[in-house]
């Protein structure tokens, strides 16, 4: 399991880096859950990482764009997906489901431009594994799971664990790579490494105070130790 954290300047970039973090994810968390960065805010940190010959997998967030506005969607991952990361995360909130499919079918077709674009549904109001149906999935890059209301605790005390193999589940079967993420804490490392998401997203529990807080240090070594604890626990299990 990957160990992506979200970061907001070159700064955290280049100290979650050097921290042990398997993926690193560009967006601004003091503007929601999936928060956008200035498009050339994302093209620098590219660069600083890359110039410090980091390899690791970049994603970053089109920002929180309401799913109607297609031609937002469009332009910003389009605009994102330019700036030389990896990934490009969209916000897909499912309870709106014909807007969330049709959000899904643009996706899709962005793809065929060679963008590689990972929807990421929010869950607080629970996992729809039907959505992992939608015709457009062969195109997708991967999927997450995520939360908008960072207050109402972790995405495993937000969503039955049941669901949340589920969702792991079906992603496989769909053949796309699957993140969790959701205000997750060091101390759900171990039900993590049960669920053995591809990856698991933090910015809450590595900065001081809230996740608009800076990414600190400390925090990021005690959640890099917890997390290969808790991997190397469930592998010897
Ligand atoms: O993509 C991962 C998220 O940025 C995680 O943020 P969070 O831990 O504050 O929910």
């Amino acid at each position: 399991m990957k160990l992506l954290v979200s970061v907001r300047d070159a700064d955290e970039a280049v100290l979650a880096a050097a921290g042990g973090v398997s993926f690193i994810d560009l967006k601004e968390p003091g503007q929601g859950a999936l928060g956008g960065l200035p498009i050339d805010t994302i093209r620098h940190i590219v660069g600083v990482l890359r110039q410090r010959s980091s390899r690791l997998p970049i994603s970053a967030t089109i920002g929180d764009v309401p799913m109607q506005r297609l031609d937002e969607i469009r332009a910003r991952v389009q605009a994102v997906g330019s700036c030389g990361v990896d990934y490009v995360k969209v916000g897909i909130d499912p309870s709106h489901m014909g807007d969330a499919r049709r959000a899904l079918a643009l996706l899709a077709g962005l793809a065929g431009e060679g963008l590689a674009i990972v929807p990421v549904f929010l869950a607080d109001r629970g996992l729809d594994v039907d959505l992992l149906q939608h015709p457009g999935r062969g195109h997708w890059a991967g999927v997450m799971a995520d939360t908008a209301d960072k207050r109402a605790g972790s995405l495993l005390d937000v969503v039955a664990r049941a669901a949340l193999a589920r969702f792991v589940s079906a992603s496989r079967h769909a053949g796309l790579m699957v993140g969790l993420a959701g205000a997750l804490r060091a101390s759900d490392a171990a039900a993590l490494a049960q669920l053995a998401p591809d990856f698991a997203g933090f910015r809450t529990a590595v900065c001081r105070g809230d996740r608009a807080g800076a990414l600190d240090a400390g925090r990021l070594r005690e959640l890099v130790q917890a997390m290969g604890e808790a991997e190397r626990m469930a592998a010897a299990a």
